[in-house]
């Protein structure tokens, strides 16, 4: 299916100020900026596994396309939301459980590379991925 692959992060933009809007402290911007990601997706009809690896862990999350599941971030925030796909791009709208204010972003191929956008409090960052 069109997502499916071994992705390794390749270079971000605005990252820091996405995560600095985010609430993320210097400390961990700076871990994260390095957190070498790696995204494993494998889609079955409209379900999907994402084995998420980085410097900071390793998990697994499997969802259904339009169904609500809950989801960490590595600092612990805690977000619940769900995936859609909208023409060949795969577009997710989360809730934080912490404050209620929304995070969305995307996934879409451009080229070679798997290209995932963030947005929080009208803050966009990109981080873009090429087959491992
Ligand atoms: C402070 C860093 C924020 C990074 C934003 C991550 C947004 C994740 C959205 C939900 C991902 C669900 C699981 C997945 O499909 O990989």
């Amino acid at each position: 299916m069109t997502f499916d692959g071994n992705w390794k992060v390749d270079r971000s933009e605005n990252y820091d100020t996405f995560m600095e809007t985010m609430g993320v402290n210097i400390m961990k911007r700076k871990l994260a900026a390095h957190d070498n990601l790696k995204v494993i997706i494998h889609q079955e009809g409209d379900k999907f596994s994402v084995k998420e690896s980085s410097t900071f862990r390793s998990i697994e999350i499997n969802f259904t396309l339009g169904v609500q599941f809950d989801y960490a971030l590595a600092d612990g925030t805690e977000l619940s939301g769900a995936w859609a796909l909208e023409g060949d791009k795969l577009v997710g709208t989360f809730t934080r459980k912490d404050n209620g204010k929304t995070l969305k972003t995307n996934r879409v191929i451009i080229g070679d590379e798997l290209v995932q956008t963030y947005v929080y409090e009208g803050v966009e960052a990109k981080r873009i991925f090429k087959k491992a």
